[in-house]
């Protein structure tokens, strides 16, 4: 459940007033995700997403919000953020940052094939091509500086082998050199929960919470082990080439990205084997989270260490 904070539907009819969206019509709860509180808003004039920001300080939030409105003017199925009568997208509701962002159509994919991972392969291509001519900068809020910090936090919960693996881990990412790849906006988390599909095709990718400047590589990285993974922790080597080959076809992979991409795949798996066993290990007081199991991306980090994988394109 992400409703953290309620809203009533006067205080929203209210607060909808700033906005030429129309009048209120309906007010509902969503209840997936696991940041920030969430509600789908329907009004006279169209349907929208209000999201009351829990987390991320105010000050960060314009990066996120702009963001999505420069891919959305370059043509990324993203949601575009609306804008009140002064001209703002953030604005104030409950005592929270708020923000209210068009709704688009489609729903999750749990089981894709390698059409979709094809899709998905050349939207992020699309999306890291739009985003070099984004003016705003923000480094990736889960870069090194905070695996390293998080890593210190969580592992005097680790049993003994998984510490020893962690270690072994993080002194190889220290070597990698993020810095001499491809860099610029990367979306961070996209995973199959943040693709709706209307039918076969995109018709929208969410949350853009955990965006940020990286290698892009990495942004490869963790969207093929989530969507390339099969339900025994093993990348499935058709679905990996069909999201490398059309991400490849819209923006030619490097050679120092070639030679960088099993380091990657680590990398982004570690991320999330981190930031889960955080959320199960150390869960913030007063947050309602959704806790993904940690085991899933130490298994995948293992396999990756054991058998790495070559970009076939
Ligand atoms: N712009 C949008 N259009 C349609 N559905 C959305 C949109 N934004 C969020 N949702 C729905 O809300 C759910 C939670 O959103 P998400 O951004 O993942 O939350 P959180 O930031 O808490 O992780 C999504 O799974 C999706 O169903
Ligand atoms: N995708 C991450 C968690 C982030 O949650 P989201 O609902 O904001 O996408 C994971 O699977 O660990």
């Amino acid at each position: 459940m992400s409703v953290f904070t309620p809203v009533s539907t006067e205080e929203l009819s209210a607060w909808l007033g700033r906005y030429a969206v129309g009048r209120l019509v309906e007010l509902q709860g969503i209840s997936a995700g696991v940041q920030n509180s969430n509600f789908f808003v329907t009004t006279t004039l169209g349907r929208y997403v209000l999201t009351l920001f829990e987390a991320i300080p105010r000050a960060e939030l314009p990066f996120y919000l702009h963001l999505m409105a420069h891919l959305a003017r370059h043509g990324l199925p993203v949601p575009a953020p609306i804008a009140n009568r002064d001209n703002e997208y953030l604005g104030t509701l409950s005592g929270r940052p708020a923000a209210l962002v068009r709704r688009l159509s489609g729903h999750s994919e749990m089981t894709p094939g390698t059409a979709h991972c094809a899709c998905v392969g050349a939207m992020l291509a699309g999306l890291h091509l739009a985003g070099l001519s984004y003016g705003r900068r923000q480094d990736n809020p889960r870069g090194a500086a905070w695996r390293d910090a998080a890593a210190a936090r969580v592992r005097p919960f680790l049993p003994a082998d998984e510490q020893a693996l962690l270690d072994i881990e993080l002194a190889f990412q220290t070597g990698v050199a993020y810095d001499r790849l491809p860099r610029g906006v990367i979306h961070a988390d996209l995973f199959r929960d943040n693709v709706l599909w209307d039918d076969d095709r995109i018709g929208g990718v969410i949350d853009f919470y955990f965006a940020g400047h990286d290698a892009l590589l990495f942004d490869v990285a963790v969207t093929v082990n989530d969507w390339c993974t099969t339900p025994r922790g093993e990348l499935d080597p058709s679905r990996a080439e069909a999201l490398l080959a059309a991400y490849h076809a819209e923006r030619p992979f490097e050679a120092a990205e070639r030679d960088a991409w099993p380091a990657m795949l680590r990398g982004a798996a570690l991320r999330f084997w981190l930031s889960r066993a955080e959320d199960f290990h150390l869960p913030k007081a007063g947050e309602m989270v959704l806790v993904k199991p940690p085991a899933e991306y130490r298994d995948i980090l293992r396999r990756h260490i054991a058998a790495p994988h070559s970009l076939p394109v």
